[in-house]
């Protein structure tokens, strides 16, 4: 990888490899990250999204391949580049003695240009707990707490792993709204969520991870092509039979369905969303792979 980088480029991974003993956890993962740009990383449990975002933030070592962050190597990241970083883990096992307001004044305290306090507490929403022990709070407020300690710091480079899990809707749209705020101000965001909606409204682009390869990337529109976006009419014919046709027209095709028969049954048009093109992109990934590792006879 060349040594003198744009600035253009915040996240470059090149061919990404960690083991864990015997076990490939990644297997040549790359992709770049574009400043201002929102990427989600997507993928089954297991997939290897973790351990990208934490081979990212410095957490762990890779076993192979290259990556820049902030133009550093993150093995190699001083005091500096990690205060460029905003760090929401997946699981902080946060049990803190302190109140949301101390917690929150202690971590500003460690930045050059912190937010202020009563405005992450606002952008989190949690007004009514600012004095409330962690330890007291339920899940998703704690959660918000590990969301309001990733910004305050004012970063360059949020990473959030799984930011939303235990957020009622409320409080995850809430979330939604930080987020493009965030990105309205400039910020890189690195996304990893099981909640396909959640990357489908705050992403630009998208890789989708599986078994530690990844298997798609594009803008959120693109993941798994033009094919798999063709809308799908669904009906029960005459004989209560479910049928479905996937067509780009799908308006003629019912015009066309109406002008032979009797009303159809359950008529519905089903554009496919971001959730079903990464199933069914998944579905075929492990398919693939299980007749790839079936044994010779
Ligand atoms: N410290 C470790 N030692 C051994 N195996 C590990 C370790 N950390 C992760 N793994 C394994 O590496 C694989 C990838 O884990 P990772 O946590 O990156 O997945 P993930 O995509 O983040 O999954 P999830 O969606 O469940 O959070 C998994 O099979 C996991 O069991």
């Amino acid at each position: 990888m060349a040594e003198t980088r744009g600035t253009d480029t915040v996240v470059e991974v090149r061919d990404l490899r960690k083991s864990y003993g015997a076990f490939t956890a990644l297997d040549g993962v790359s992709f770049d990250i574009a400043r201002g740009e929102t990427f989600a990383l997507l993928g089954p449990n297991g997939a290897g999204k973790s351990t990208t975002i934490e081979i990212l933030e410095g957490y762990r070592a890779r076993s192979g391949g290259e990556a820049r962050v902030l133009g550093v190597d993150p093995q190699h990241g001083g005091v500096e580049w990690k205060a460029r970083l905003g760090i929401v883990l997946q699981n902080t096992g946060e049990t803190g003695n302190v109140t949301v307001r101390e917690q929150l004044a202690h971590f500003a305290g460690m930045y050059a240009n912190p937010r202020g306090v009563d405005e992450v507490i606002r952008m989190v929403g949690l007004e009514r707990q600012e004095k409330t022990l962690i330890r007291r709070l339920s899940g998703g407020q704690r959660r918000r707490v590990d969301v309001a300690l990733g910004v305050i710091g004012r970063p360059e480079l949020l990473f959030l792993d799984e930011p939303t899990t235990g957020f009622d809707p409320e409080a995850r749209r809430s979330f939604w709204e930080l987020i493009r705020l965030l990105k309205s101000e400039g910020t890189s965001i690195l996304l990893t969520t099981h909640y396909l909606d959640e990357a489908a409204q705050l992403s630009d682009r998208a890789g989708v991870i599986a078994g530690g390869r990844l298997i798609d990337i594009g803008r959120i529109d693109e993941i798994g092509g033009a094919e798999a976006r063709v809308p799908i009419v669904r009906w029960t014919d005459a004989d209560g039979i479910p049928r479905e046709q996937r067509t780009a027209r799908p308006g003629e095709f019912v015009a066309r369905l109406l002008a032979d028969g009797p009303e159809p049954g359950g008529l519905e048009i089903v554009r496919p969303s971001l959730e079903d093109v990464y199933l069914t992109l998944v579905a075929q990934h492990s398919t693939t792979t299980s007749l790839e590792t079936e044994p010779v006879r």
